[in-house]
């Protein structure tokens, strides 16, 4: 029974990455310093593998951004537009053009614009997404993966176990950029470089190589399942004496049981997290040339493995298949872990108290070691058991995670509760007699610049080096500076500019009764950038104002409308580390009465616009469609309470970004919400052909420029999307807007790109004055 483990977190346990990352962005690192901040951060995960036991440890899971763009890279799938960077600027490196793609470039008189970007199956991880044309060629062309399986292997004194993503995937995960074909056509141009990377790899003295294929674990169509067959029947052909493991992860296999287990490989990896009750479909099916990777340890989630359930899945197996056909690893690539709970040292936090019932990346790798352990029986395998259920049961019985009075309100709701009193049309106007906006009203979706000298604000106040009210003065002048600002921007909608919050979701988490948080417990997100996911342990109980002082106050300060800002249910749920005690359902309509009653704070303090993100509604939907009617039911439900505890007259907002949103457009629109704003400008405002077909009633924001990018846009190109908008939609029910928040963004673009905003909107709106009326 091998040991192996999919992928391990790659920004450094001290967000190396990153830091490095940014610091060559900004110039202020070399290229050459930036490689060896990648090399050492790889080395020390190997390393670290190693020494917890694993018998097969991935190398090329690293990535300087993201690991479907490496793909790209590495079967040269480079989109025309960034040809200029190569032919016209000889300097320009593989890095340049690498971050290029991801992240844009505007040099030398060249302005190309980044790749797609969006989420990673149903987490918070952002993918590049590829672009595919009807001629698209392929051929090897980064020859990172071959460089890093050497480095890997000397560094392991052994062969490691190279990872990339698979070719059905990859190209299922891309985008047509004309009309006229499908990207599965491709295939038969794409396995050829697959088959040169792994023979190369096998040259090299790679044994097993494993190819990632999530999407092997949704809703297939015939074409795609045969896609399959073809893809993996010409590389087992084609790469002869290669163990090829193909991994599946984030849902069942379902219905692709069969696809999946004729494929000629040499093992599959189930997510028996996800879906545990698929081993035994599965199991009496194998094939007698077929392992598996059973993935008991929760890649997504940072409780302790449960060792009596796993043991029970991997018992099973091992009945049927005997142990040299089994092998034991997490549930996905630990990319979504934080990376060492041994880095929480406070003594004092409530961490410190829940602290037994965690696990990150690295103790992850201690569970699969003690899984194997007491699966072979070896000697001391009773004591680990013991151990293990001990923590499992103070987790159960503590006193901290269940409020009797919570369950109490959340079993009390209605469903007027999570309704408006009122339909849009009657709300509509009297929130317009109150807040008489202009046509085309222009406003930002809330967080402004979050700078270097705030960010050290915070962690000086955190550190206890900055007194309370050193920091509340410090961050109300900011406050103060960037209402002024907006003013004399001439926006006609204000925020405050978030300055307080560390992150959207781990702001309210370290408000709210039930959460706990970390120091270290960093995650992905895209990019350099990460979030630290707070942890929701128990009953959410919301025991003072969040938002209330931050948004009046800064609406003290101007006579134009100041949105409340509040993060929504759904979206606080998704970007959590939940509780599996209990049904997600549930948890995120405890959210919901929590913001529920900040809403009504904000109303009580006369905030005539609240908006409530919900960008990871989307991401929340089920991989598969038979499960989102479910989802979705409950999920509108937990922002109709959030956001229905209000009078007509008080204008509610949402906002979502970086997802395709076509497919749940009644869910939108059952949201109810008076305004959406959302992304649209990287897909050139496809999504809004799809509110207008669906005749969309309320009022929408799309956004119009990219706010992922330093890029900054042109006023004719965001007229430009605004007339597409309005040549679809009712010109008096648009927005004018960026597509998600500028706390990314540094000053300077942040202004030009608003500037010419606003001057967008004021053209738009001459225009309108001059239509005749009907
Ligand atoms: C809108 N998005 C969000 C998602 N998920 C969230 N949980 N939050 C989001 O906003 N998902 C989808 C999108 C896109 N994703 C992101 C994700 C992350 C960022 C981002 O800007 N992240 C920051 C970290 C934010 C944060 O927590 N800041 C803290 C800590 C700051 C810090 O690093 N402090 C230093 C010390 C100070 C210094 O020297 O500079 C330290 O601790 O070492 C804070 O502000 O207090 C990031 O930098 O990655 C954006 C979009
Ligand atoms: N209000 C948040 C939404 C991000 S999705 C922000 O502006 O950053
Ligand atoms: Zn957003």
């Amino acid at each position: 029974m091998l040991t192996h483990n999919l992928g391990y977190p790659r920004i450094g346990s001290q967000r190396e990455l990153k830091k490095a990352s940014e610091k060559y962005w900004a110039g202020t690192l070399s290229a050459a310093e930036l490689h060896q901040v990648g090399t050492r951060i790889r080395q020390q995960n190997w390393q670290l593998q190693q020494a917890a036991g694993l018998d097969l440890i991935p190398c090329h899971d690293f990535s300087y951004y993201d690991h479907v763009l490496d793909t790209s890279m590495l079967v040269g799938n480079i989109p025309a537009r960034y040809t200029p960077l190569v032919t016209q600027n000889r300097d320009a490196t593989e890095l340049d053009l690498y971050f290029a793609m991801a992240r844009g470039y505007q040099h030398g008189g060249l302005d190309l614009t980044a790749l797609e970007m969006t989420k990673w199956f149903d987490t918070n991880y952002h993918y590049l997404v590829p672009e595919f044309t009807k001629d698209q060629q392929f051929s090897l062309f980064s020859t990172r993966l071959f460089n890093e399986f050497n480095q890997a292997s000397q560094v392991l004194g052994a062969a490691a176990k190279p990872m990339l993503l698979g070719p059905v995937s990859y190209l299922l995960l891309g985008k047509e950029k004309e009309s006229g074909f499908h990207r599965l056509e491709l295939l038969n141009r794409l396995l050829p470089v697959y088959e040169l990377a792994l023979n190369r790899l096998h040259q090299q003295g790679a044994a097993w190589v494993q190819l990632d294929e999530p999407c092997l674990a949704l809703d297939l169509t015939l074409a795609e399942r045969e896609a399959y067959q073809r893809a993996y029947a010409h590389l087992a052909r084609r790469c002869p004496g290669l163990k090829l493991l193909v991994t599946t992860y984030f849902e069942g296999l379902r219905d692709n049981v069969e696809t999946a287990l004729k494929l000629p490989i040499h093992a599959l990896h189930l997510d028996l997290v996800r879906a545990p009750e698929q081993l035994a479909t599965v199991l009496p099916l194998v094939p007698g040339w077929l392992s598996l990777s059973l993935g008991v340890v929760d890649g997504r989630n940072i409780w302790k493995n449960d060792y009596q359930a796993s043991l029970a899945l991997i018992d099973v197996a091992v009945a049927l298949l005997g142990p040299e056909r089994v092998l034991l690893a997490p549930s996905c690539s630990l990319l979504h872990s934080p990376c060492d709970l041994d880095l929480e040292t406070s003594t004092t936090s409530l961490l410190a108290e829940i602290k037994p019932w965690l696990s990150f990346a690295k103790q992850k790798l201690g569970e699969v070691r003690d899984l194997h352990q007491l699966a072979t029986q070896a000697p001391g395998s009773a004591e680990l058991l013991t151990h293990n259920q001990a923590a499992l049961a103070s987790r159960r019985q503590s006193a901290r995670i269940h409020r009797p009075h919570i369950k109490e309100r959340t079993a009390a709701v209605t469903e007027a509760n999570a309704r408006r009193q009122s339909p849009f049309a009657e709300r509509i106007v009297v929130q317009q007699a109150r807040l008489q906006l202009p046509l085309f009203p222009t406003t930002t979706i809330g967080s402004f610049p979050q700078t270097e000298d705030i960010r050290q604000l915070r962690a000086r106040w955190k550190k206890g080096d900055l007194t309370d009210d050193a920091y509340q003065t410090a961050l109300r002048q900011a406050t103060a500076e960037v209402v002024q600002w907006q003013e004399d921007l001439g926006l006609d909608v204000l925020v405050h500019g978030e300055f307080e919050r560390n992150d959207m979701v781990e702001y309210f988490g370290e408000l709210l009764d039930g959460f706990a948080f970390t120091a270290y417990g960093w995650v992905q997100s895209y990019g350099s950038r990460c979030v630290k996911p707070p942890i929701l342990y128990g009953d959410i109980h919301r025991p003072q104002d969040m938002t209330v002082a931050w948004t009046t106050y800064a609406q003290s300060l101007t006579t134009k409308p100041m949105k409340g800002m509040l993060t929504g249910p759904v979206t606080i749920l998704q970007w959590s580390f939940v509780r599996d005690d209990q049904p997600r359902a549930l948890t995120a309509l405890q959210l919901a009465l929590a913001i529920r009653e900040e809403v009504q704070a904000l109303e009580a303090a006369d905030i005539g616009i609240i908006q409530i993100d919900e960008p990871a509604i989307r991401e929340g939907l089920p991989l598969r469609r038979a499960d989102w009617p479910t989802y979705l039911a409950w999920a509108v439900r937990a922002f109709g309470v959030a956001a229905s505890g209000v009078r007509d007259d008080t204008q509610i907002h949402t906002h979502m970004c970086y997802s395709e949103f076509n497919d749940m457009l009644p869910a939108i629109a059952a949201l109810d919400a008076d305004v959406i704003t959302m992304e649209t400008s990287r897909s050139q405002m496809e999504l809004l052909a799809a509110f207008a077909d669906f005749q969309y009633p309320n009022q929408i924001g799309p956004g119009v420029y990219d706010i992922h990018s330093p890029r900054v846009p042109t006023v004719e190109e965001m007229v430009a999307l605004l007339e597409k908008a309005q040549a679809i939609l009712p010109a008096e029910n648009l927005w004018v807007n960026p597509d998600c928040g500028l706390k990314t963004r540094k000053w300077p673009e942040t202004e030009a790109a608003l500037r010419q905003m606003v001057e967008a909107a004021t053209q738009l709106r001459q225009v309108a004055a001059l239509q005749p009326v009907s």
